[in-house]
């Protein structure tokens, strides 16, 4: 325990940042402050304002000193610390109270009032800042000052109600005059040598270091400061250099001692230990220890808070086992680390790199944000799966068997796995296009992805899209920007801790192209071609991760805002919607299966018939996928469940029927929200059914309305129309006008017959954009339908592109389109010739043999199979117009 006279005191600069009911009771411990703060105190305050405080060291006082020498009841532990002032032996106690502030010493009887004060205090001292306050026992904390500049003491005050002193500082400015550069020099190689020396000694390498790289970050009187309390003087050499204004005399005076120290140094290993040993070794080590606990509780490794804090400040007291803890902890964390980096077996340009980072780490301050930079990046060097794999299963049957028992059907898409898989299997490696599958929602896109990884044996991730909008998302952030983390594909990587996963990247039509944040379809460029992907660079990892391991697999609604690059390096793979049959399938082998087991029934629980799950899907649905007939039927078995439970609570549980029929869908789901609307339509003239698919890979059928009013021949178009649909009606119109005669309309072949009107085409459902080319033969239909007077038959739809001279054009999406049209009830459908073969390869039987194609070469085909006469005449265009 040190005397009272080798101690400092506290006191505060300015009363206002005091809290009324705080006591601060100064403990000495040998050349540390630290203050306990009594009652009810909340952390927070001294956070958001900072008590700045003087450190000031007390001037010898023989017969304190003498007396504390001797104290046998000293405490020495942080407990005892929290003892009341007057056990605690020697404190100076500013009192809230009024009552002024007291050393009382029980055991001498002697008391310092407050006049004496003021002789007991050094002329200089140090300012200091709070930089923690940690809770240490019952009603006491800890505060952990940090210096911030040596000061002048003016004069002191000493507050009347309160009691507490204060004091008035000059700042003693550490400016160095050009002619102290020299010194500045000299004293800089003198405390390298030190530092050298040092290494020499059982002092923690971690230690020399920082001390050694703070010699070249910080100033050189600052460090002349930090190495004196670190060597053997005297208190009063201390108190002189403290005194010290003049930057050359103090370093001067360093010099000396620490040129004295070093020759003590070599004089003997005894002196080694002593130097060791000495107190402010220890209270560097404290500081130290201090940031490693604070990192390890950010950590969540510590054991708390008061635990280790009550380690640390042991340590910092002197106990030497507190200090080996940390210390131990600290290495054994960063001997984890390299062991964990060694396993990963590192190519040889990460490993260069990750001894760099090191080697780095162990001369940062664990504190600073550098530190904790890098140590999250070693994390990730170790945390990459380099070299972990797992080992693949390429049975071809087991795949087969696995693709049947997840999916209904998609026997194209299964056929095209089948043979990836076999060519991998001759190949010995996966190395082929990414596979990218495109279809409406709902169809199974990602859960073929999932079942690929099944049958495979590998690990899946997927990774989703939608609505990336920043190159840095896929490629990460640089490590120099605050917050940095690697990019989506490296996250995944470390996530999966294997480096041959299936990657499944979802909707990769949603990513957001801007050029503002750069465009993350290009970093997607890189990942998926095979030849560059084997160095694939992440910003955040900046060395080359391989990445030709992993199988790829995209899926896209649509192909239309997929970068032709991109589009370019994949195999697209259609999914195209189902027909109710297919739905009626999945349903029966899939959907309800899982449904009821997710549902915690057993099978003989719930008995479903054919029709009863058709009904659900075409009254209830109107969806390419099955996601909403899925909903459907949780629905329904949830009505179950809670008949079941009902009679379970009744104890009439033979009661329950797992049979669901028919006629009790509506009380269980409602009315059906949708109807078969073409048939119930009365046609009428200018109304003509399009088909249309929209851009989520959904088909459809869409009305255009066609009216005539008095007017100049001004076109005008309604229903959020895009420009391409709108030049479809510009071109329907001019081919109406010049085909008028022809058509019947117009009594000779000069008659305008918009000369007086005006014409509206609309297409209702306003809110839903509509864009593309194929609703021109349905608009020439109903302004032809509209001249005529003839209708339309409801059942019968079209679609098809023209041009200005009649002819029909192809268009895409007709299997989609078809199948919608036969879920709304269309009968009969005109179609581009050229389209034949499209209905052919894709549109289900069952979906054929209801539905009656016509096949249109010119506008004449379409008109004649769709405008009902009512004298039963057929058009003959005139030869020029076709
Ligand atoms: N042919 C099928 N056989 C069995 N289940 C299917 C089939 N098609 C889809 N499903 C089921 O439908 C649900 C939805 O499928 P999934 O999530 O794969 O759709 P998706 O095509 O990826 O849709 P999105 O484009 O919206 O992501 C899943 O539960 C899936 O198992």
């Amino acid at each position: 325990m040190p005397s009272l006279s080798e101690s400092l005191i506290v006191v505060p600069l300015e009363k206002k940042v005091l809290l009324p009911s705080v006591v601060i009771k100064v403990t000495l411990r040998g050349r540390e402050a630290t203050l306990l703060v009594r009652k009810h105190f909340k952390q927070q305050e001294y956070q958001r304002s900072p008590l700045h405080l003087a450190c000031i060291p007390v001037k010898p006082l023989p017969s304190i000193s003498k007396s504390k020498n001797t104290s046998s009841t000293s405490p020495s532990k942080i407990d005892d610390i929290s003892q009341p002032p007057q056990e605690a032996g020697s404190a100076l106690i500013p009192q809230p109270t009024g009552t002024t502030a007291v050393t009382n010493n029980k055991d001498q009887g002697e008391k310092l009032v407050p006049n004496q004060m003021k002789p007991l205090l050094f002329n200089y001292g140090c300012t200091g800042r709070i930089v923690r306050v940690q809770r240490l026992g019952t009603g006491a904390y800890g505060i952990f000052l940090e210096g911030l500049s040596r000061c002048k003491i003016g004069s002191y005050d000493q507050e009347e109600g309160s009691g507490l002193v204060t004091a008035k500082v000059n700042y003693v400015s550490n400016v160095t005059e050009q002619q102290a550069k020299g010194d500045m020099i000299k004293f800089l190689a003198l405390a390298r040598e030190f530092v050298n020396k040092m290494r020499d000694l059982q002092i923690p390498q971690s230690l020399v270091e920082q001390l050694a790289g703070l010699l070249d970050t910080q100033p050189v009187p600052i460090m002349a400061d930090m190495l004196v309390c670190m060597i053997e003087t005297t208190f009063e050499e201390k108190l002189s250099l403290l005194a010290t204004e003049d930057v050359r005399q103090r370093l001067n005076k360093a010099s000396k001692w620490m040129t004295r120290q070093l020759h003590v140094l070599k004089i003997s290993d005894e002196i080694h230990s002593a130097v060791e040993g000495n107190l402010t070794k220890k209270q560097r080590e404290f500081y130290l220890k201090q940031q490693l606990e604070a990192i390890r509780k950010e950590l969540n490794q510590g054991n708390g808070a008061n635990s280790g804090a009550t380690g640390n400040v042991n340590s910092g007291l002197g106990s030497a086992t507190g200090r080996g803890n940390s210390q131990d902890i600290e290495e054994d964390d960063m001997a984890h680390l390299n062991r964990r980096l060694a396993e990963a077996k590192l190519p040889n340009e990460a490993l260069t790199v990750a001894q760099r980072e090191l080697k780095r780490i162990q001369r940062l301050q664990p504190s600073s944000t550098e530190w904790a930079v890098a140590r999250n990046y070693l994390e990730v060097l170790a945390d990459l799966p380099w070299s972990k794999q797992t080992r693949d299963i390429l049975d071809i049957a087991r795949a087969k068997k696995q693709l049947d028992h997840d999916h209904f059907g998609l026997a194209h898409v299964k056929k095209r796995i089948v043979e990836y898989l076999s060519v991998a299997k001759l190949k010995g490696d996966l190395k082929a296009p990414i596979l990218c599958f495109v279809g409406p929602p709902g169809v199974g896109k990602t859960s073929l992805g999932r079942s690929i990884a099944m049958s495979l044996g590998r690990r899946f991730h997927r990774i989703s899209l939608g609505g990336v909008r920043d190159e840095a998302d896929m490629r990460g952030h640089r490590r120099t920007y605050v917050g940095a983390m690697p990019g989506l594909i490296i996250q995944g990587v470390r996530r999966c801790g294997v480096n041959n996963p299936v990657f499944l990247l979802d909707e990769v039509d949603k990513l957001v192209h801007s050029s503002h944040y750069g465009d993350p379809a290009a970093a997607l460029l890189e990942v998926l071609d095979p030849e560059q992907n084997n160095t694939f660079s992440d910003h955040y990892l900046n060395v080359p991760f391989d990445l030709s391991k992993i199988m790829f697999i995209a899926t896209a609604n649509s192909l239309d805002t997929i970068p032709a690059p991109l589009l370019d390096r994949m195999e697209v793979i259609q999914l195209h919607g189902y027909t109710f049959e297919e739905k009626l399938h999945i349903a029966r082998t899939h959907l309800l299966p899982k449904q009821i087991q997710q549902h915690g029934l057993s099978p003989d629980k719930i008995r479903v018939d054919d029709q009863t799950l058709l009904w659900l899907a075409e009254q209830y649905t109107r969806e390419s996928g099955v996601r909403t007939l899925e909903r459907t039927i949780a629905s329904v078995i949830r009505s179950k469940c809670v008949q079941l439970a009902n009679l379970l609570e009744e104890g009439k549980e033979d009661r329950y029927s797992p049979v669901i029929v028919l006629k009790d869908i509506p009380d269980m789901l409602g009315v059906p929200p949708f109807e078969k609307e073409t048939i119930e339509r009365e046609p009428f003239p200018g109304v003509a059914t399009g088909l249309a698919y929209s851009s989520s890979g959904n088909g459809g059928i869409l009305f255009i309305e066609s009216s005539r009013m008095p007017g100049k021949g001004d076109l005008r178009l309604t229903g959020s129309l895009g420009d391409v649909i709108k030049e479809s009606a510009h071109i329907a119109l001019t081919w109406v006008k010049s085909n008028a005669y022809a058509l019947k309309i117009a009594p000779n072949a000069d008659t305008n017959i918009v000369e007086k009107y005006d014409i509206h085409i609309h297409m209702p459902q306003g809110s839903v954009p509509k864009e593309g080319p194929s609703a021109g033969v349905t608009l020439v239909t109903s302004l032809v339908s509209l001249f005529t007077g003839c209708v339309v038959s409801s059942t019968t739809a079209m679609t098809g592109e023209i041009s200005l001279r009649g002819h029909v054009l192809p268009v895409g999406g007709i299997k989609e389109k078809v199948i919608s049209a036969h879920r709304a009830g269309v009968r009969k459908i005109v179609l581009p010739e050229r389209n034949r073969k499209d209905v052919d390869a894709d549109v289900p039987e069952s979906v054929k043999s209801d539905i009656r194609f016509v096949y249109a070469k010119t506008i004449w085909d379409v008109l004649e199979a769709t405008i009902v006469m009512a004298d039963k005449t057929v058009w003959r265009p005139m030869e020029s117009h076709l």
